[in-house]
């Protein structure tokens, strides 16, 4: 089959490039907290008499109609409200089968919920509110679904390493050894790596773009400040929470890899 360790990377490296773009245009607004008052709105229909935050009802309500077109019909695609979700009304599409099948429901969709709001989300905007709430819950359904794309993209991370050498993973998951197979899958130099470049992908895409070159000063902390997302903080979430949420899924995708 075409899926490789490589075309996995690449993978994940394209989407380097949706999950900058999606926080530099959510940094475009202030935090605008009234969307994250968690007793704004009344879940609907079964849920009637539950209270639950604007953006909550935002992404429900958004994924819903994603679903009708299609979407989560793709293996790389979880939602985060799945007991929410209709029919789709689009013709069926015969997506490859790569992952086993007892493993591909792993999902760790509500802990990156939390993770975005409570530790990403604070760390790249600014306080304040403008009263761009639409716009503003937009992008944060852009920023999470990216993020939620890239995170659970491990199980086919972990599908080729298993592939590329079931001896040294089987006896591990027998032994359900966590700390074993976060041994295995782990690539520090790899992470490195992500972690610059997403760093460097902050850089060039989040400055301002103008006509006028005036004489290069040397003085390279006079573009710092016009970054639209800082990128020393892409690194740390990279580091802090994307790669660590991406090894978890490739363990757990992988202690049912036998079952
Ligand atoms: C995704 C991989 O597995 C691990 C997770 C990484 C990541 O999330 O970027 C990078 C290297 C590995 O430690 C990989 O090997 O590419």
């Amino acid at each position: 089959r075409g899926i490789t360790l490589e075309s996995v990377r690449d993978f994940l490296t394209r989407e380097e490039d949706t999950i900058v773009f999606s926080l530099i245009e959510r940094a475009k607004y202030p935090y605008n907290s009234p969307l994250y008052n968690p007793s704004s709105c009344l879940k609907v229909d079964k849920w009637f008499g539950n209270s639950c935050s604007l953006v909550e009802l935002f992404v429900r309500d958004s994924e819903r109609v994603q679903a009708k077109i299609g979407s989560y019909q793709n293996p790389e695609e979880v939602p985060f409200f799945p007991e929410d979700l209709t029919w789709p009304v689009v013709p069926p599409y015969n997506f490859s089968k790569v992952l086993y099948p007892a493993a591909a429901s792993v999902n760790v969709s509500d802990t990156i919920w939390s993770v975005y709001f409570k530790e990403l989300l604070p760390q790249f905007t600014v306080e304040g509110v403008d009263g761009n709430f639409a716009s503003t819950a937009a992008s944060d359904l852009a920023c999470l679904q990216a993020l939620s794309r890239r995170i659970h993209y491990g199980r086919f991370v972990a599908e080729v390493k298993f592939r590329d050498s079931p001896q040294d993973y089987i006896p591990a998951i027998r032994a359900k050894d966590r700390d074993a197979l976060m041994k295995l899958v782990t690539s520090e130099s790899q992470e490195e790596i992500v972690k610059k470049r997403v760093e460097e992908k902050a850089a060039v895409f989040g400055q301002d773009v103008t006509l006028d070159r005036p004489a290069d000063t040397g003085d390279s902390n006079s573009s710092r400040a016009a970054y639209k997302v800082d990128p020393s903080v892409v690194y740390r979430l990279y580091g802090d929470w994307v790669i660590p949420l991406t090894k978890i899924v490739e363990i757990e995708y992988l202690l049912r890899r036998l079952d």
